[in-house]
């Protein structure tokens, strides 16, 4: 299937010269939001995945599918004052602002093969600060699933040495 038809490409989006990939196309299209969907699981069996992580918000509507597919658990990474027990948290930069994530200190168990999941590759700032919270709990990132990748914001430099698979190139 050509995922990319799917998506919608809005211009200027939620500022001048961002080309915003809007992936809610995909999902309102059952075909289209179960292939994507069995691609990722497809990708974290490969990598053995014990466990999905996703950042906030778009991070959930693709990783909670693969986790249910998978029978294993996902662990939400959120923006600060949103999760309500202990955190640890990791500050980052947006392809359009600053932010901070957060994770449940209790959410990953040291040696867990986790895979994050996210809807799009951009600054590579989310993917790397969910990486630095994995790896501050003892996980282990095994993959990072996307379905787009902005190759022209090089975010992949961010993630050297990781495990990297994107259903869509812009
Ligand atoms: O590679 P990066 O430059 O970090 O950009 C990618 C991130 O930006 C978007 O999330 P956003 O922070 O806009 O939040 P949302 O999912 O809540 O819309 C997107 O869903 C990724 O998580
Ligand atoms: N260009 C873009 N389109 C959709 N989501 C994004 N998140 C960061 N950059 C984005």
């Amino acid at each position: 299937m050509d995922l990319k038809q799917f998506v919608t490409v809005v211009p200027d989006y939620p500022k001048k010269g961002i080309s915003f990939k809007d992936i809610t196309t995909i999902m309102d299209n059952g075909e289209a939001y179960k292939y994507a969907t069995d691609k990722i699981v497809e990708y974290a069996k490969e990598m053995d995945a014990d466990i999905i992580v996703g950042p906030e918000a778009r991070g959930f509507i693709i990783g909670c599918p693969v986790a249910y597919a998978l029978e294993i658990g996902f662990a939400p990474v959120r923006k600060p004052g949103k999760l309500p027990r202990e955190t640890i948290a990791v500050d980052y930069d947006l392809e359009y602002g600053v932010d901070q994530l957060t994770i449940h200190k209790d959410a990953i168990k040291p040696g867990q093969r986790v895979l994050i999941v996210d809807d799009l590759l951009a600054t590579g700032g989310t993917v790397e600060a969910t990486v630095k919270l994995v790896e501050k709990l003892g996980g282990v990132v095994a993959g990072c699933a996307f379905l787009i990748e902005l190759s022209y914001l090089d975010g992949r430099k961010k993630l050297d040495g990781y495990n990297i698979r994107a259903l869509m190139t812009y």
